[in-house]
């Protein structure tokens, strides 16, 4: 019996990597909340060792559990959670338990809590050596054993079978609740057991009923298990009691929009190609590793425009699909696997600046702010609780489909136009298409499609035009 967890609006989730929570509150209020965003996925908000040069990954290697990071205080985390809420926005906490630091010497913490880490002394919580797996190295993923009782990449791997380390993570994920956050990203999680896992999120308390949640509604904690298939660990070992990260949706699309796969072929995406159950997959495109680590799948590094483009067809059509809780990956640029968040001279976070046009700068890339992205939130609003209809295709890379009766998709894949009189099972009317612009004023600012009394219209994707893809839905009509 699967625990009612609470599940975030099918609308769509952002995670604002690195962002600090006085931006984050802002940014809830200004732009989340009226776009209708379901929420947002924060940095770790644990203690972190301090790393020369910052990279992004130190935030990775908790010293502490204490709330003090670059991003800020315990006092401006409370505050932010606050603000979000009242903006209708939830918060997910990435929370990192499976391991502490690797070896550093002089370990000092960016709350201040120093470690003796080369003998696994962790006063800031405190841990001892008691506290950890014996040292040795993950080098095997066909060993399961080898992947959850050995150090990932050298840092220190807490045992969670011990009752001390299960009270203190579970404190460390009871307060987090106490402060009305929604639930949980779990780091690594393929790295920890799931009998374990299932014990400590049973001790977790429901929502706290002073932010609205409904009563005894259960955190929506979402697994980060990196499962591409091939390995002794698999998604399926960890979805019965929490939601998964689907790693394959991202490559599978990226496949497609890259031309090593066929856009007709996913008349029938979801479970039919091996994913995870719909209602217990996170979705994505990329993510903060797969940008680095991963040069087949999409992101925003857009070296050509057209990559930039497909980057958003790939959103697009995963915001206009009902398969799995969509996750927008919000970047700052890097230039390099390792390079820190925009810094100042010594070390402080430079939060994003928000032009007039809505975009941002000082090297924040804010792909939730891309008109194509926060439009197909409000598709996905709109769509919300129908099915794929409709499905058409032209036997290569040109589809289209229908949400019901809410919404309607056109997508491009091919370098011909796309000019085909189909059937949108929308009400007759007039319609922005919310990708080449916005309804403003009763104005369409981008194309208009008319849907005749048949409920047909004719859909027109120039292959020269700068977005591949069209998307009408009931609340783009004029
Ligand atoms: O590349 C990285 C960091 C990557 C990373 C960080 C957080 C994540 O949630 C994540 O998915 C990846 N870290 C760099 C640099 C590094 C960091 C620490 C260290 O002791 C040594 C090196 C790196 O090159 N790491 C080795 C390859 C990536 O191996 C890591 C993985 C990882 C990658 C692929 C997998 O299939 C997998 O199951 C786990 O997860 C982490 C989780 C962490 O919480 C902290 C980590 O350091 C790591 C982590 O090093
Ligand atoms: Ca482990």
């Amino acid at each position: 019996q699967k625990d009612l967890h609470y599940v975030p609006g099918h609308n769509g989730m952002v995670h604002l990597f690195e962002w600090k929570w006085g931006k984050i509150a802002e940014e809830c209020e200004n732009f989340l909340g009226p776009m209708g965003f379901g929420g947002v996925q924060v940095s770790p908000i644990q203690e972190n060792v301090i790393i020369k040069n910052r990279p992004w990954w130190e935030r990775y290697q908790p010293i502490s559990y204490k709330w003090a990071t670059r991003s800020g205080t315990a006092k401006e985390f409370k505050d932010m959670v606050r603000r979000c809420n009242n903006a209708g926005v939830r918060i997910y906490v990435d929370v990192v338990f499976n391991h502490m630091t690797g070896n550093h010497k002089n370990a000092k913490g960016t709350g201040g809590s120093t470690a003796d880490t080369q003998n696994f002394n962790y006063p800031g919580v405190p841990y001892s050596g008691f506290d950890f797996h014996v040292s040795c190295p993950i080098n095997n993923y066909q060993d399961a054993g080898n992947v959850r009782n050995c150090e990932l990449s050298g840092l220190h791997d807490l045992d969670q079978s011990k009752e001390y380390v299960r009270e203190k993570i579970v404190n460390f994920l009871n307060k987090i609740i106490d402060v009305g956050v929604a639930g949980y990203r779990v780091d690594a999680a393929k790295h920890m057991w799931p009998e374990d896992l299932k014990v400590i999120y049973s001790r977790v308390k429901n929502l706290n009923p002073e932010h609205n949640f409904p009563s005894g509604a259960r955190p929506y904690v979402f697994q980060e298990v990196i499962d591409y298939g091939g390995e002794a660990i698999s998604k399926y070992e960890y979805n019965s009691f929490g939601a998964v990260t689907e790693f394959r949706y991202g490559i599978e699309l990226s496949n497609a929009l890259n031309g090593k796969n066929q856009l007709k072929w996913f008349s029938n995406w979801g479970e039919a190609w091996g994913l995870l159950p719909s209602q217990d997959a996170v979705v994505f495109i990329d993510n903060h590793d797969t940008q680095r680590g991963h040069p087949e799948i999409l992101t925003y590094k857009s070296s050509k425009k057209y990559k930039a483009m497909i980057l958003q067809m790939a959103v697009a059509f995963m915001l206009a699909h009902p398969y799995g809780t969509a996750r927008i990956m919000s970047s700052f640029a890097f230039d390099s696997f390792d390079a820190n968040p925009p810094q100042d001279s010594i070390g402080n976070l430079i939060s994003p600046t928000i032009n007039s046009d809505k975009t941002c700068g000082n090297g924040w890339i804010c792909e939730h702010r891309w008109r194509q992205v926060y439009n197909m939130v409000r598709f996905r609003i709109a769509a919300n609780n129908t099915d794929v209809n409709n499905w058409w295709d032209n036997g290569q890379n040109q589809i289209a489909f229908s949400r019901g009766n809410a919404g309607f998709i056109a997508i491009n894949g091919d370098g011909h136009d796309f000019k085909q009189h189909l059937y949108t099972s929308l009400q007759p009317g007039i319609y922005c298409d919310v990708i080449s612009g916005n309804l403003e004023n009763n104005v369409c600012t981008g194309k208009t499609v008319t849907v005749d009394q048949n409920g047909k219209a004719y859909i027109e994707i120039l292959a020269n035009e700068e977005d591949g893809v069209l998307a009408i839905h009931r609340q783009s009509k004029l």
